[in-house]
């Protein structure tokens, strides 16, 4: 689960401070997908940022699986990112010469000794959650031989290498079409509830919103607009 709580994050402008995210506070909850969206320049990236500990806020809180990330040391905060939140950036960051399979291995490599994962065969996992994005036959190709829906969908596959609590997702559908786009979505809404993932995903697409628990519309950086679907609220009713 992640909470950001009245969080605000400025940046230098000039001899001013632009203000992207001004007091925001939102819960994801572990099994649903909150939908960020706003025009372009809210703060959707921004926000999105700050959750995944990459920025520190000015003020406010960001809470994932109960620890207050906001006072941890560098050290203690890239741990904590490893092991606990995935990260679907804007722009595919695949590696050139790597394959799909090698692309998640390499995530291995890097989360194995403090991984929530308890799988001890990385190759099996790797296979198996490349097997779940619908890749299976792709594993052993690289980058350039996917199409832009495949490469997305080795970049959510690698997110989830380390089994994270926490998944955030920027604008994954941009480069796509409308079709595979909404392929996209149900792929992260299924993989959410699967397993079990607190998920954050930016999006200015709005045909999209209504598959979402959850949606979070933010205008100059504040929270305009909240909606949360009634499979959410019986969710959070129920204490979780
Ligand atoms: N590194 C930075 N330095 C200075 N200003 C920044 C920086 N990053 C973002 N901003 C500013 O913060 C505000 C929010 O930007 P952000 O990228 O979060 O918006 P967004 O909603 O994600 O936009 P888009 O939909 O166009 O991607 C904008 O005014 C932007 O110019």
């Amino acid at each position: 689960m992640i909470t950001l709580d009245d969080v605000t994050l400025t940046f230098p402008d000039g001899d001013r401070r632009v203000t992207a995210v001004d007091r925001a506070s939102l819960t994801a909850h572990p099994g649903t997908v909150t939908g960020i969206t706003g025009p372009s320049g809210s703060g959707k990236s921004s926000l999105l940022a700050v959750a995944a500990t990459l920025i520190r806020p000015d003020s406010g809180r960001v809470i994932v699986d109960g620890v207050e990330t906001t006072g941890l040391a560098a050290g203690d905060a890239s741990r904590l990112r490893r092991d606990s939140i995935g990260i679907v950036f804007q722009q595919s960051n695949l590696v050139p010469s790597l394959t799909a399979r090698e692309q998640l291995r390499v995530m291995n490599e890097l989360g194995a000794r403090h991984s929530r994962s308890r799988r001890t065969d990385a190759a099996a996992h790797a296979d198996a959650l490349l097997d779940s994005v619908g890749l299976a036959d792709q594993r052993d190709k690289r980058p350039h031989q996917l199409s832009g829906g495949q490469r997305q969908r080795v970049n959510i596959a690698r997110a989830l290498m380390n089994d994270p609590s926490v998944l955030l997702v920027d604008e994954p559908t941009s480069a796509l079409d409308q079709e595979r786009g909404a392929e996209i979505i149900e792929l992260i809404l299924r993989l959410s509830t699967e397993r079990s993932t607190s998920t954050l995903l930016v999006t200015h697409d709005l045909v999209h919103l209504p598959r979402m628990h959850a949606v979070v519309r933010i205008v100059d950086g504040r929270i305009a607009d909240e909606r949360i679907d009634e499979r959410l609220a019986q969710v959070q009713g129920a204490g979780a």
